[in-house]
C-alpha cells in the first residue's frame, strides 16, 4: 500500500469514527430533546387547563383529541381534582347561603315568585325597612364542577340606580327585567309609595304598556319622548324640594329620617336606543343620578351608553338572552326570569290603582296625621310632623336649622287657627314634652289658644306648652315679654353651647346627654300687633324678633308667625333681615304676599281648607298643596290633648298663662306668697308686671330720701287695687303691732276701699286707722312733728315703721294749704317734711292724686323729687314728662293697665296690671 493510501485509510477510519461518535452524540440529543418536548406539551396543556378553565377545555373540540392523549392523563385528573377542591365551599354552601341572603333580605314581591303576589296590592309602608335587593333571575357558575343555580337580585331603592345594557336582540328581555322589576316595586308598598316615571326615546306609549292601568291612579307618568328635560327638571325640582323640606339637618337622605316612609319614591325609566343623549341631558341626569338615590329618586336606564358617577349595577344582556350583572360578576351567568304572565299584569296594576284611588279619596283626618305610637321622635336635629294630604299623601312642615322659622298667611276664616291646631297637635303627638315645648300667644281678639291651657270646662292642657297667651291684643308687651324670655333662652343655650365648645343645639344635646334642651317653637298669631304702633314696643319687638331669628335656629328656638293682615306681613317684607330667616311659608287659600308673588300666585287658586306649604321662602317650585283636616272640631285636637295630658311627666308644671282680661290675685301671686316678717327694708308690691314669670312690679322702702309712691289716675277701683295691694303686701312683712298704718280716705267714692283695706290690716293683727278729711291735717302736722323731733335728736329713738295711705290727697289741698298761727306752717309744709324726710324715718307715703295736675297743683315742683316711684292709670304719656324719662310719651292709657316707673330701679316705663286684692265687695 502506497503512502499516499495508507495516509487516506487513516483519514477515512477517522472520518469513519468522528461520524460514530457524532451519530451517538446526536442520538443521546434527539431522545433528550424528544422528552423535552413532551414535558414541555404538558406543561402547556396544564396551562390552557388551568387558566381558561377545565370545565372549558373538556368543551372545546380543539382539545378533544388531546384529552384523549395518555400522556395528559394525570395533569388532566389532577386539574379536576383541583378544580373540584377549590370549589368544594362554593359548592357545599354558596348557591344555598345566596339563596337565604336573597330570601332574608328580599322578602315577599321583592323576590318571591309573582303567584305568590301578582294581584294583591302592598302594605308595606317603609316603617319595617325596604328590601335591599329585588330579584331578577337565576345564576349559575358554568365553570362550577356541578352547576347549580341560586337567585339573582340587584340593590335598588335608596341604595343604586340600575343600568340594562342590551342588544337589538335581546331588547324584548329587557324590557321583561324591568317590567318585572317595576311589578315588584309597586306591589310591595302600599300604593302611592312608588311612582313611575317612563321615558322612551322611541315612543309615546308601547313601553311596559302591562303597568298602564297605573296611569289614572297618578302613580304611572308616560313622558313625551321630545321632553326628556321636562322629566329631568321635575326629578331635580323633588330633588331640591326634599332636601329643604324633608332632609333636616343632620339626616343625608329620606332613608335616614326612618320610620314609615314619608316621601315616595320616584323611579324613573328612560328606554333608548343604544345612542348616547344630548350633552345637557346627560349632564342633569348625572345630576339627578348623583343626589337621587338620598330623596328616593331611582334611576333605570336601559339601552342607553353613560357613565354616572354614583353605586349603579348593570344588567348586560346578550344576543343569546343571557346575561351577565355587576353583582354577580364575569363568572356567574344569569337567566333572567321570564316575563310575568301578560294577562295578570294589567289586573294587578288595576288593582293597584284602585286600592290607591280609595286611600286618595277617603277623607283623611286629624286622627290620620298622629303616629301609630306617641312621643317616639327625637328632636336633636328638628321637627317634622305632617300637616295635611296630598292626594292621599301627607304633607309635612319641617322646622330645623335649614328652615328654621314658619310664616303663616290668610284672611280671615280661612283657616289659620285651624292650620296651627293641626300642626302642633301633629308635632305634640310625635315628640315628648322634654323633646319639645311650645310657647304660644294669640294677638286676636277672642281666645283661640285658650284650649292649651286649663279652663274651667276644660281642665286639661297641652302637657307640651310652656306658655299660653290669650286676650293679649292690647297688650303688645306680653309679646316683648316672650320675645325677651326666647332671646335669653337663645343666649343661655349659646352659652352653654360655648362651654362644650359646640356650635349647634344638636352637638350640645350630644355633648351634654343629661341637659334638658328641647326644641323651642314659639307661635304668635295675629303677630303684626306687634308692630303696630310706631313706638317703643314696635322698637323693642323688631329688635328681639331680629335677634331670635337670626340666631335662634342654631339654638333649637323657632318661630312660627302668622297674620291674616296683608299690610302685616307687607311691614314684614321691609325688614329683611328679619323676613329672609322665615324660609317656610304657609299660605291659606287666598293668603297674600306670603309666597313669592307675583311669580308664585297658588295661593289665589287654592280650594277651601287647603293650604301651600313652601320650604323655599315661596318661589314656586316648593310648593306643595296639602288639605287640611279639621283639627278644630269636638273629637280632634281636644281628644288628642286628653290624651296627651294623661300621659304628661309626673310633676311638670301647667302653662304660664298670659289673660290679658284676667286680673292677677295677689294672694295667689308666689311674689305675695313668699313675703315674710323680716329685718331690713320691706319690698311694696304694686302690681303684676308683664313677663314670663309673672312677676309683681316692686319697689323697695329703704331708708333713703324718695321712698314714697303716687298713684295717679281718676278711678277709685284702679287706685284701690294698687294702694290695697302695696298695704297688704307691706303688712306681710312686719310682725303684728310692730308697724303703724295710717290710712286717710279725702274722696267718697274711695272710702268703702279704704274701710276694707284697714278692716284686712287689723285682722292680720296690725294698728290701723282710718282717717277722714276732718283729720288728715292733724295726722300730717303730727308724723311731720315726729320726723322733726327724731331728726333733731329729741326723741332719742328711732320710729317705728308708719305708713300714711292717703286715698285722694289732693282732695286735702285747700285744707292742707291753710296756714296756722302761731308757726304760720301749713299742711303743705308738713307734707313736704313727711315725703322729703319720712323714708329717712321709716315712714313712707302711699298717696293716690286723681290726675297730674292735681298733683303739681298740691305740691311745690321741688317735692316730686321726694316721689321716687309712680303709678299712672288714665294718663297721657306726655303729662307724665314732668316726672319720668322721654319714654313715658308713647304711653296711651288703656283700662285696668298702669304705667310705672321707678326713678331709682328703672330706665324705662313698665306696664303693670293691677290686682285683685281680694277685696269682697
Ligand atoms: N281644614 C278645615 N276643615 C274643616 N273646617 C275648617 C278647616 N279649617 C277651618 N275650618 C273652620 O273654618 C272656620 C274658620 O277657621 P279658622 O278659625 O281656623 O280661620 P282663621 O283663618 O284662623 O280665621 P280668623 O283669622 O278669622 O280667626 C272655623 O269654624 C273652622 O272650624
Amino acid at each position: 500500500m502506497s503512502r499516499r493510501e495508507e495516509r487516506r485509510r487513516r483519514i477515512e477510519d477517522a472520518v469513519e469514527e468522528f461520524h460514530r461518535a457524532v451519530a451517538a452524540a446526536l442520538g443521546n440529543a434527539s431522545r433528550e430533546l424528544g422528552r423535552l418536548v413532551e414535558d414541555r406539551a404538558r406543561d402547556m396543556f396544564e396551562v390552557v387547563l388551568r387558566g381558561d378553565g377545565v370545565d372549558r377545555a373538556l368543551a372545546d373540540p380543539s382539545l378533544a383529541k388531546a384529552l384523549r392523549k395518555k400522556e395528559f392523563e394525570r395533569v388532566l385528573a389532577a386539574t379536576l381534582i383541583d378544580r373540584v377542591t377549590a370549589f368544594r365551599e362554593w359548592s357545599e354552601r354558596g348557591p344555598r347561603r345566596l339563596a337565604e341572603l336573597v330570601d332574608a333580605v328580599a322578602p315577599g314581591p321583592a323576590s318571591w315568585p309573582p303567584e305568590r303576589w301578582l294581584g294583591r296590592p302592598g302594605a308595606a309602608d317603609g316603617s319595617d325597612g325596604v328590601p335591599e335587593l329585588w330579584r331578577i333571575g337565576t345564576g349559575v357558575v358554568p365553570s362550577a364542577p356541578e352547576p347549580q343555580a341560586f337567585p339573582v337580585a340587584v340593590p335598588l331603592l335608596d341604595h343604586s340606580h340600575l343600568h340594562v345594557s342590551c342588544r337589538p336582540e335581546s331588547r324584548v328581555t329587557a324590557d321583561a327585567v324591568v317590567e318585572n322589576l317595576l311589578l315588584r316595586l309597586v306591589s310591595y308598598f302600599q300604593p302611592g309609595l312608588v311612582h313611575v316615571h317612563v321615558w322612551d326615546v322611541n315612543q309615546l306609549t308601547g313601553s311596559l304598556p302591562g303597568l298602564y292601568p297605573l296611569t289614572r291612579a297618578g302613580l304611572l307618568t308616560v313622558h313625551d319622548p321630545a321632553r326628556l328635560h321636562e322629566l329631568l327638571d321635575e326629578l331635580s325640582d323633588h330633588i331640591r324640594r326634599v332636601h329643604t323640606g324633608v332632609l333636616v339637618e343632620g339626616h343625608q337622605s329620606v332613608r335616614a329620617v326612618g320610620g314609615r316612609r314619608t316621601e315616595p319614591w320616584r323611579v324613573a325609566v328612560l328606554f333608548g336606543n343604544r345612542q348616547a343623549l344630548k350633552e345637557e341631558h346627560q349632564q342633569q341626569l348625572q345630576r339627578v343620578a348623583r343626589n337621587g338615590l338620598a330623596c328616593g329618586v331611582q334611576l333605570i336606564i336601559v339601552d342607553i351608553p353613560i357613565t354616572v358617577n354614583s353605586p349603579i349595577e348593570t344588567v348586560t344582556i346578550a344576543a343569546d338572552q343571557s346575561a351577565t350583572t355587576t353583582v354577580t360578576g364575569r363568572h356567574v351567568r344569569v337567566a333572567l326570569d321570564p316575563p310575568f304572565p301578560p294577562n295578570q299584569v294589567p289586573r294587578a296594576c288595576a288593582a293597584i290603582a284602585d286600592r290607591r284611588e280609595e286611600r286618595r279619596l277617603r277623607l283623611s283626618t286629624f286622627a290620620d296625621l298622629l303616629p301609630e305610637s306617641l312621643w317616639r321622635e327625637d328632636s336633636s336635629a328638628g321637627v317634622v310632623a305632617p300637616v295635611g294630604y296630598h292626594e292621599g299623601e301627607p304633607v309635612h312642615v319641617a322646622l330645623g336649622d335649614t328652615s328654621p322659622h314658619a310664616l303663616i298667611g290668610g284672611p280671615s276664616g280661612s283657616g289659620k287657627t285651624n292650620f296651627l291646631y293641626a300642626m302642633l297637635g301633629s308635632l305634640a303627638a310625635r315628640y315628648h314634652p322634654d323633646e319639645l315645648e311650645l310657647y304660644l300667644l294669640d294677638f286676636k281678639e277672642g281666645v283661640s289658644f285658650a284650649q292649651f291651657a286649663p279652663g274651667r270646662k276644660d281642665p286639661t292642657w297641652l302637657p307640651h306648652a310652656r306658655l299660653v297667651g290669650v286676650n293679649v291684643n292690647t297688650d303688645r308687651e306680653f309679646g316683648v315679654a316672650l320675645l325677651k324670655f326666647l332671646s335669653d333662652e337663645m343666649r343661655r343655650r349659646a352659652d352653654a353651647a360655648k362651654r362644650h365648645e359646640v356650635t349647634k343645639l344638636e352637638q350640645l344635646r350630644e355633648e351634654d346627654p343629661d341637659g334638658h334642651w328641647p326644641r323651642i317653637v314659639a307661635v304668635v298669631d295675629e303677630f303684626q300687633y306687634l308692630f303696630g304702633e310706631r313706638d317703643q314696643v314696635t322698637a323693642q319687638a323688631t329688635q328681639l324678633l331680629e335677634d331670635v331669628a337670626r340666631r335662634g335656629r342654631s339654638q333649637g328656638i323657632h318661630l312660627v308667625l302668622s297674620s291674616q293682615d296683608v299690610s302685616g306681613i307687607e311691614g314684614f317684607w321691609g325688614k329683611s333681615a328679619i323676613f329672609e330667616q322665615f324660609t317656610v311659608r304657609i299660605a291659606l287659600p287666598k293668603a297674600r304676599r306670603v309666597l313669592a308673588e307675583p311669580q308664585n300666585d297658588a295661593a289665589v287658586e287654592l280650594p277651601r281648607w287647603h293650604a301651600v306649604v313652601n320650604h323655599e321662602s315661596g318661589v314656586r317650585p316648593g310648593n306643595e298643596i296639602a288639605r287640611i283636616p279639621d283639627a278644630t272640631g269636638r273629637g280632634t285636637f281636644d281628644r288628642l290633648q286628653a290624651e296627651l295630658h294623661a300621659r304628661r311627666p309626673p310633676g311638670l308644671a301647667e302653662p304660664v298663662l298670659f289673660d290679658g282680661s284676667k286680673v292677677p290675685s295677689l294672694q295667689a301671686l308666689p311674689d305675695f306668697r313668699a313675703l315674710r316678717p323680716a329685718e331690713g327694708n320691706p319690698t311694696v308690691l304694686l302690681g303684676q308686671v308683664i313677663d314670663m314669670a309673672g312677676s309683681a312690679a316692686k319697689v323697695r322702702f329703704a331708708r333713703t330720701p324718695g321712698r314714697n309712691i303716687a298713684v295717679l289716675g281718676s278711678l277709685a277701683e284702679d287706685a284701690a287695687s294698687v294702694l290695697g295691694g302695696a298695704a297688704l303686701s307691706l303688712a306681710q312683712q312686719h310682725e303684728p303691732g310692730q308697724a303703724r298704718f295710717s290710712l286717710a280716705c279725702l274722696a267718697q267714692d274711695a272710702w268703702p276701699h279704704a274701710d276694707r283695706l284697714a278692716k284686712r290690716l287689723r285682722d292680720a293683727g296690725h294698728t290701723a286707722e282710718l282717717l277722714g278729711l276732718d283729720s288728715i291735717r292733724d295726722l300730717v302736722d303730727a308724723t311731720a312733728a315726729g320726723i322733726t323731733a327724731s331728726l333733731t335728736g329729741e326723741t332719742g329713738v328711732s320710729l317705728p315703721p308708719h305708713y300714711l295711705v292717703v286715698y285722694a290727697v289732693d282732695a286735702a289741698h285747700t285744707l292742707l294749704e291753710q296756714k296756722t298761727p302761731p308757726s304760720r306752717a301749713s299742711g303743705v309744709d308738713s307734707l313736704r317734711t313727711v315725703l322729703k324726710h319720712g323714708p329717712e324715718n321709716r315712714t313712707h307715703v302711699l298717696g293716690w292724686w286723681r290726675g297730674v295736675q292735681r298733683l303739681k297743683n298740691s305740691l311745690p315742683p321741688g317735692v316730686y323729687d321726694d316721689i321716687g316711684a309712680w303709678l299712672a292709670f288714665d294718663v297721657q304719656g306726655k303729662e307724665l314728662l314732668s316726672f319720668g324719662p322721654e319714654h313715658v310719651m308713647a304711653w296711651s292709657p288703656r283700662p285696668h293697665r298702669a304705667l310705672f316707673f321707678d326713678r331709682f330701679e328703672h330706665s324705662r316705663p313698665q306696664v303693670v296690671i293691677p290686682f285683685d286684692t281680694g277685696e269682697e265687695t
